[in-house]
C-alpha cells in the first residue's frame, strides 16, 4: 500500500510557531541524551546545585548532588506526612501517594538523574554492550508470570526453593534461573540461600490481575512480535500494512488477518489484552480523569451538554469512557461503537445509575465502513488512530464525512509526539517506546501535531484543524478538527 505523506518522527516535520509555543509551555526537563549542550538529559540549569569549590562540579558530581538534594526533599515530605519510607518490602504501598507539584518534580528528577548517573558510571562501551540484553529480563519475567510463580506462596512468608519447585510444572533448574534474573530487578528476593520471599513487585504479580495481564500481553504477545519486526520490514520496507506487521510474522497471519481479528478469535487472549489496557490506563499520566477535568486541561463538553448533543465514541470498547463522560455531563447522549463481539461483551445495564445508562447506546459498527450515526456533535477516537498507519487512518476519517454536519467536531485522544528533547525524560522514553509497540503490532505509529494536521488534510480540506492540547501531567493529548465544508 502506498504511503501518503507520512512524516514519520524520523523526518522531523517543522512545528508551526503556535505549536512551538505550546510545546514550550508544556515542556519539562529535556529528555536524556537529546542535546549536546544539555549533556545526557538534565540541563545544566536543572543541575544548578551549590558547589563548595570555585570549579564548577563535574557532570557526575552535579548529578549525585542533585539526587541527594531531591531525595532529602522527598524524604522530608514523606516524614512530615507520616508516609512510610520507600522500600522494596512486600508490605509497602504499591503506588506513590499523590504528591504536591514540587515534590513530584523531585521524585522525577531522582529517577532521571540516577539513570543518567548509572550510565555515566558504566561508560559508553559497557553501557551499550549490556543495553541489548534487556530482552533477557523480559524473558525471565515472561516465564515467572506465565507459570504464576508469585501466587504459589503467601505474601509475608518465605518458601524454600525446592518447595516452590514442587508446586509448579516448571523444571526446577529453569525456575531457579528465571527467578534469580527477576530478583536482579527487585521482583522476589532470596534473604538466605534457597529461601525465597516476596517483594512489593512480586506481590503485585500475585495480587493485581490487571498487572499480571499487562506483563502477559507484553511478554507473550508484543515480545515475540517485536522479534519479527526485522523480518517484516525486510519483506515490506514501507511498513504500513496492518496484516504485515511483526505480530503477523510472529503468529503466522501475514496477509490473513490483523492483530485485532486474531485476538477476536481467542477469548482468553482478548481478555488479557483488555485487562492489560485497564492496567495501562490506570497508570500514572493515563487516567481518564485527565480528559474529564476541565480545570486541569481536560476537554470542555459544556456547550454540547447544554444543547443535549451527541458524542459517538468510535472503537469505544465496552463504553467505559462514555460512562465517565455521562457521569460528568448530565444531558449529553452517547453512542458507543465497536466490533459486534466487543459490544456483546459490554455490561448490561452499562451503569447502575439509570440517568447515566439511559443516555448511552451501544452499537456494533466497523469504522472501516461509512459512519451510520448522522449529524452527531462529536466523533471521538481514543487510542484508535495510533493503531493505524496513515492510509488506514485517513480512511477512518473519510468514513465520517457523509455523516458530518457543519460544525461537527472530531476529537482524537492519543499521544502527540513533541520534538525530541521537549518531553520529560520518562514521558519521552515511554512515548517513543509506545510508538515502537504500534509499529510492532500493527505497522502503525504515534504522531506529531504536524502529522495529525496532515492526516485531516489528507482526508478532506473541509476539516479545519483546531490544534492540540494536553492536560497538565497527562501523557495523552486532545487533538481536534471541525468539519466546515467549503461553499460550492
Ligand atoms: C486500543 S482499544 C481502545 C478502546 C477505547 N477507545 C479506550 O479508550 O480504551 C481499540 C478498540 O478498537 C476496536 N476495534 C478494532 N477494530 C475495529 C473496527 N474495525 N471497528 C470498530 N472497532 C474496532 C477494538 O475492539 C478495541 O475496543
Amino acid at each position: 500500500m502506498a504511503k501518503l505523506k507520512l512524516t514519520s518522527w524520523l523526518s522531523s516535520s517543522q512545528p508551526t510557531p503556535d505549536a512551538e509555543k505550546k510545546n514550550k509551555r508544556h515542556s519539562y526537563v529535556p529528555s536524556p541524551f537529546a542535546r549536546k549542550d544539555k549533556v545526557n538529559g538534565l540541563s545544566d540549569k536543572a543541575l544548578s546545585v551549590e558547589s563548595v569549590s570555585s570549579e564548577p562540579p563535574s557532570r557526575m558530581i552535579a548529578l549525585a548532588q542533585k539526587i541527594t538534594k531531591d531525595a532529602e526533599k522527598l524524604e522530608a515530605y514523606l516524614k512530615e506526612n507520616n508516609l512510610p519510607p520507600l522500600s522494596f518490602d512486600a508490605d509497602v504501598p504499591a503506588d506513590f501517594a499523590k504528591l504536591p507539584e514540587d515534590i513530584a518534580r523531585s521524585r522525577r528528577e531522582i529517577i532521571y538523574a540516577s539513570k543518567e548517573l548509572a550510565q555515566l558510571a558504566h561508560g559508553p562501551r559497557e553501557a551499550l554492550r549490556w543495553a541489548v540484553w534487556e530482552f533477557l529480563d523480559v524473558l525471565a519475567l515472561q516465564i515467572i508470570n506465565h507459570f504464576g510463580i508469585a501466587k504459589l506462596f503467601p505474601v509475608g512468608e518465605t518458601i524454600h526453593l525446592e518447595d516452590l519447585q514442587a508446586k509448579t510444572s516448571l523444571d526446577p533448574v529453569n525456575l531457579a534461573r528465571a527467578l534469580r534474573v527477576v530478583m536482579t530487578k527487585g521482583i522476589f528476593r532470596e534473604p538466605s540461600p534457597g529461601v525465597i520471599e516476596h517483594t512489593a513487585m512480586s506481590r503485585l504479580l500475585a495480587e493485581d490481575g490487571d498487572m499480571e495481564a499487562w506483563i502477559g500481553f507484553n511478554s507473550e504477545d508484543i515480545f515475540p512480535a517485536a522479534a519479527h519486526v526485522l523480518d517484516s520490514v525486510k519483506a515490506h520496507p514501507e511498513a504500513t500494512a496492518v496484516m504485515r506487521s511483526g505480530f503477523c510474522f510472529a503468529f503466522d497471519t501475514v496477509d490473513k488477518e490483523p492483530m485485532f481479528v486474531t485476538f477476536g478469535k481467542n477469548a482468553e487472549r482478548a481478555r488479557r489484552m483488555g485487562k492489560a489496557m485497564v492496567s495501562l490506563t490506570g497508570g500514572e499520566g493515563y487516567e481518564m480523569s485527565y480528559l474529564i477535568n476541565v480545570a486541569g486541561g481536560g476537554y470542555d463538553f459544556g456547550e454540547i451538554d447544554a444543547a443535549g448533543g451527541t458524542l459517538v465514541d468510535i472503537g469505544g470498547s465496552v463504553g467505559f469512557v462514555s460512562v465517565e463522560l455521562a457521569k460528568q455531563y448530565k444531558n449529553m447522549k452517547f453512542v458507543v461503537q465497536d466490533t459486534a463481539k466487543t459490544i456483546a461483551s459490554a455490561p448490561s445495564p452499562i451503569h447502575e445509575d439509570a440517568q447515566v445508562a439511559e443516555r448511552i447506546t451501544l452499537q456494533g459498527h466497523d469504522f472501516f465502513t461509512e459512519q451510520v450515526v448522522k449529524d452527531a456533535d462529536v466523533y471521538f477516537f481514543r487510542w484508535i488512530i495510533h493503531n493505524y498507519s496513515t492510509p488506514y487512518a485517513v480512511k477512518i476519517l473519510k468514513n465520517l464525512i457523509p455523516a458530518l454536519k457543519p460544525g461537527a467536531r472530531v476529537i482524537i485522544n492519543d499521544h502527540c509526539l513533541r520534538e525530541p528533547g521537549q518531553e520529560d525524560p520518562w514521558d519521552e522514553s515511554l512515548m517513543r517506546r509506545m510508538d515502537m509497540v504500534m509499529w510492532t503490532l500493527l505497522n502503525a505509529q504515534e504522531r506529531t501535531e504536524a502529522e495529525f494536521r496532515d492526516l485531516f488534510k489528507a482526508a478532506s480540506d473541509s476539516f479545519v484543524f483546531k490544534g492540540v492540547t494536553r492536560p497538565k501531567n497527562c501523557r495523552m493529548s486532545i487533538i481536534e478538527a471541525v468539519w466546515q465544508p467549503k461553499e460550492e
